[in-house]
């Protein structure tokens, strides 16, 4: 289909960054053909008014756990050790591949509504995120996220969790007209020993993808790696190689000079996620520091279960305030910085940038449109500091993915809303019980 956007005020997040008023952009097929002055005789199937909205490139969530929607509002108040090993993991173990999927869509229809256009997800049963993917629309990238077992028959179930990688990679990797990635997925050093993490990497180097890990995500987790391995987390897995692949590393909370100088030095990027950060009292990742080092920063929810939410807006607002307060510098981390690392550094940071992250000729169309006739937009004095200090996920009004309309007018074409929000409260409560 061919759309034509009119009249609309661009903040295009590429080469150029400066907001362009009153403009057009031209959509054939999957991509954006032209930007600007139209002449003429261009064939349009769809015309959308753009007067009084902003056209932004779709929001990356760079680190989530979707379907952990069902634990949302489950687990609430607890630091991430006990979070994880009392609350998260004991009610994952009973997870069925049904509730991913309704848990997945539910979160799916979050991130729509609030304008993401690509999310990178690390779970189980991947394959039902993979579906999830298709039938929505939007744009993913999976990870089968591995934890290591002990114990009896252990390294049996820990072959078959690397034959799940693989069987995803070759499922659906490239699958959904393109709109799917595959990576490889060791959950945490703490969580993977060394000699699993050696063959998470000889995996990754058959499949040919990247690897996804949390990293430093707290002051315990970098304290327990000092007392076994006598280094830091990002020292360890970097001696053992993993940053020989393109690594995504989530949260990087508590780094030292050194760590952010490995980070810049291999190309490793940084997924920030403030929101999971404060709630599980985790701590403050050093964003403008990692930035300054060159080090690509992007911004992720993490898991509706530790945040509460998916809604990337309030992310920006969060990565661009807790910096200021933290450095006490007012231009730490400063808004358009907070819109790039959720645009543009997201796409870098899952090696998609050639195709999405921007409004540009010739990229994908992969945009959101964001309606500016609201009272808590108004005066309009500077569209940047609106989006990154006034926005709300629900001021997003289209939502386009591949040069497919997947929002419009607030509401969602391609799924059944009711539909999911029933099965997903069916699923959260039948997985409580169970
Ligand atoms: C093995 S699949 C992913 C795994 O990660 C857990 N998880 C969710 N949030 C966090 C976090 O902030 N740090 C570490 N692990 C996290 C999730 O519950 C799954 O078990
Ligand atoms: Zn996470």
């Amino acid at each position: 289909m061919n759309i034509l956007i009119k009249n609309v005020t661009l903040l295009p997040m590429g080469e150029k960054i400066e907001p362009i008023e009153n403009t057009n952009i031209y959509i054939v097929d999957k991509k954006i053909e032209h930007i600007g002055y139209l002449r003429g005789d261009i064939k349009v199937d769809k015309i959308i008014d753009g007067k009084g909205k902003v056209a932004l490139p779709g929001l990356i969530n760079a680190h989530t756990h979707i379907a952990m929607s069902l634990l949302r509002n489950y687990a609430d108040d607890v630091p991430l050790h006990k979070w994880l090993t009392e609350k998260i993991w004991p009610v994952e173990a009973k997870l069925k591949a049904e509730d991913i999927y309704w848990g997945s869509m539910l979160s799916i229809v979050e991130m729509i509504q609030s304008g993401v256009t690509c999310f990178s997800d690390m779970y189980f049963f991947m394959d039902e995120v993979g579906k999830a993917v298709e039938e929505s629309g939007i744009r993913g990238v999976l990870s089968r996220g591995l934890i290591e077992e002990s114990g009896d028959n252990s390294e049996a179930i820990n072959n078959e969790k690397l034959e799940d990688t693989k069987n995803l990679y070759n499922n659906w990797n490239g699958k959904a007209d393109g709109r799917l990635k595959v990576m490889v997925a060791p959950h945490a050093p703490y969580t993977c020993g060394p000699s699993y993490i050696e063959k998470i990497m000889k995996l990754a180097d058959e499949l040919g993808a990247g690897i996804h890990i949390h990293l430093s995500e707290t002051r315990k987790e970098v304290e327990d790696s000092f007392n076994q391995f006598n280094k830091s987390p990002i020292k360890h897995v970097h001696d053992l190689g993993l940053f020989k692949y393109p690594t995504l590393a989530a949260h990087c909370v508590h780094v030292s000079d050194e760590d952010i100088e490995i980070l810049s030095e291999n190309n490793v990027a940084v997924v920030n996620n403030p929101g999971s950060n404060l709630k599980l009292a985790s701590g403050f990742a050093p964003v403008q520091k990692m930035l300054d080092s060159g080090v690509c920063v992007a911004l992720g929810t993490d898991g509706s279960s530790s945040n509460n939410n998916l809604n990337m807006f309030e992310e920006i607002n969060l990565a661009a305030l807790i910096n200021k307060g933290v450095t006490e510098d007012a231009v730490s981390v400063p808004a358009i910085k907070a819109i790039e690392m959720a645009t543009i550094n997201g796409a870098k940071a899952l090696n998609w940038d050639k195709e999405i992250g921007s409004i540009e000729v010739g990229k994908k169309a992969d945009l959101i449109l964001i309606d500016m006739e609201k009272p808590h937009l108004y005066p309009k004095h500077n569209i940047v500091s609106a989006i990154a200090y006034s926005c709300q996920g629900s001021d997003v009004e289209t939502v386009i993915v591949d040069g497919n309309i997947i929002m419009e007018g607030y509401e969602i074409k391609t799924i059944d809303v009711e539909k999911i929000m029933y099965n997903a409260e069916k699923s959260a409560k039948s997985l409580i019980n169970r």
